[in-house]
């Protein structure tokens, strides 16, 4: 049987719709009454899982579960040996470097060689500032980053900015944008070799799927 490791957060409500249209309905998920971590399918056809979204990988990475959904943030700051499937096209966001509205920084270019910048994504944050050349410090945080530069402790962060809200109603604001982000369609390569479960026919119905829009 498969299974499927489902981002808890942000990104279940579309997750789950999506599933939902290849015929497999894990939406007992969204009842707030339960607590189950693990469910069979409404037809019996497959298992989900529901893991914290920087999990996701690390299940298909290890083969419990051989497709997961999860951003592409947490891929290109994991870097997990797992197979890039399809790009689902929700979730967008970006990962942007911020600081204080009332900075005089008009660019990280502008930074002093040794500033501190918070993140929860520490090896982005770390690969770009070595492509600047500048050998900052990364304060690695949990949550909440945007509280670095506004507490004093650090002059930047790094961090996912969709709305633009959190910024703005924090008094932040962008310099630059690393890259942008989706959430992804990721399996565990041996099994999709052999198509364990059908594993290649259901991606691409969620390709399919994820082209129309979910
Ligand atoms: N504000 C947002 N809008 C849209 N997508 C977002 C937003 N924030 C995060 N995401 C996407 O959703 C994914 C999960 O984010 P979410 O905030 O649910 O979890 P998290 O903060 O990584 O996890 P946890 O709460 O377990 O620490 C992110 O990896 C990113 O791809
Ligand atoms: O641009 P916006 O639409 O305002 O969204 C951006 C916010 O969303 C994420 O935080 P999250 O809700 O995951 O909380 P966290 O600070 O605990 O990571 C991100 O870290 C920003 O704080």
């Amino acid at each position: 049987m498969l299974t499927v490791a489902l981002p808890k957060g942000e990104l279940l409500k579309n997750s789950i719709r999506l599933l939902q249209s290849v015929g497999l309905d894990f939406s007992a998920f969204l009842d707030s009454g339960n607590r189950q971590l693990q469910i069979l399918d409404a037809s019996g056809q497959a298992k989900g899982l529901l893991v914290r979204a920087q999990d996701v990988p690390v299940y298909v990475e290890y083969g419990q579960a051989q497709l997961g959904i999860v951003g592409y943030d947490v891929l290109r700051e994991k870097q997990p040996q797992v197979a890039h499937l399809v790009d689902l096209q929700f979730g967008y966001c970006r990962m942007s470097v911020a600081v204080k509205a009332s900075s005089p920084y008009k660019s990280p270019l502008d930074f002093s060689p040794h500033c501190r910048i918070a993140s929860k994504y520490v090896n982005c944050a770390r690969e770009y500032f070595q492509s600047l050349d500048l050998p900052v410090e990364i304060v690695p945080l949990s949550g909440s980053v945007e509280l670095g530069p506004i507490t004093g402790m650090s002059e930047a962060i790094v961090d996912l900015v969709s709305t633009g809200r959190t910024l703005r109603e924090n008094g932040l604001i962008e310099l630059e944008t690393l890259y942008h982000s989706t959430a992804r369609l990721i399996g565990h390569p041996l099994s999709y070799r052999i198509n364990t479960g059908n594993l290649c026919e259901l991606s691409a119905k969620l390709r399919e799927v994820a082209l129309v829009g979910v």
